[in-house]
């Protein structure tokens, strides 16, 4: 039997703006095993966001999708709307970049919450409402019930990443994509969460897709790593693997980048730098 969850056979992604046509994505090849974590890496406007996006038919009507996506025996490119939209509550769970935008700032936390579980997992309101609060007790909030009466802009962006994260879980999808989850999220949060997402490859039976520009994020958590540059796949290879013996220009070059960061900032705490950890550490 097959152990792949998710193959994306060359999948491209054009941009139509009035008779203009640009291409954003091409060529772009992988497979996502049960249990397994993906990392896509790569600078800015590489192609990360939208070839996850482009995956889960959430890009609108200006983007041309082309090629093979199968999540078990059905093409997502192919699925109907209805489908697509079942797969994505209940299979496939995404945590965005900038959580902020998942909310509704006019709803409180409680409302929007539970409306998602009545929605996927078709429980009464009682239900739903007890679910929001085991989600945020899961999660260990300080406070849950006063934490479900708020707004979203009452809350900071780590722990709206969080509650996202927790109901990420609880609706136990089959495989988890998140795009830059650290990114609004300050340095002590950014431990907090790696180590939640850590969590749940430990404990849960879902397989992850986690995008970063961050090697040293991607290299805590994924067996395998794709490096994006340009809309394509420039290496493809084990986490471990590539990061020690990649000869690929860019490749080096983000590893060499995120060492120089990491030199910097044991300087700066009078450490000897990561050149000197280089041979215990990847980096
Ligand atoms: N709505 C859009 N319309 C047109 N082009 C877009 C749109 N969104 C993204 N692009 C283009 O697609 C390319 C890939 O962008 P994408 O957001 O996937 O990059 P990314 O690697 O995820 O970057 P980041 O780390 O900043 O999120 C970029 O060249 C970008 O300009």
């Amino acid at each position: 039997m097959s152990t792949e969850l998710l193959t994306v056979k060359d999948l491209e992604v054009w941009h139509k703006e009035d008779s203009h046509i640009e291409n954003i994505i091409s060529d772009v090849s992988f497979r996502l095993k049960k249990n397994g974590c993906l990392g896509i890496v790569g600078e800015s406007g590489s192609g990360k966001s939208i070839t996850c996006k482009a995956i889960l038919g959430l890009l609108d009507k200006s983007f041309d999708v082309k090629g093979e996506v199968m999540f078990n025996d059905i093409h997502l490119l192919k699925a109907d709307k209805r489908m697509i939209r079942k797969i994505r509550g209940k299979e496939i769970s995404m945590i965005l970049q900038n959580p902020m935008t998942a909310f509704d700032p006019l709803y409180t936390m409680h409302y929007q919450m539970a409306e998602t579980f009545i929605e996927n997992l078709k429980v009464s309101k009682k239900e739903a409402l007890e679910m929001s609060l085991k989600v945020l007790e899961d999660m260990n909030m300080i406070l849950p019930k006063d934490v479900l009466k708020k707004y979203p802009h009452q809350l900071s962006g780590g722990m709206i990443q969080r509650i996202m994260i927790g109901m990420a879980l609880f609706l136990k999808p089959s495989i988890i994509i998140a795009d830059e989850p650290t990114t609004a999220v300050d340095a002590i949060n950014v431990v907090k969460l790696m180590e939640e997402f850590k969590k749940i490859r430990e404990n849960h039976d879902t397989s992850m897709i986690f995008i970063s520009h961050d090697l040293g994020a991607v290299a805590k958590i994924a067996d395998e790593v794709l490096v994006m540059k340009d809309g394509r796949v420039i290496e493809h290879g084990e986490t471990k693997h590539l990061l020690r013996y990649s000869k690929n220009q860019h490749t080096r070059y983000l590893i060499d980048t995120r060492l120089s960061l990491v030199d910097k900032f044991h300087q700066a705490l009078g450490y000897g730098g990561a050149h000197a950890i280089r041979s215990k550490r990847i980096v």
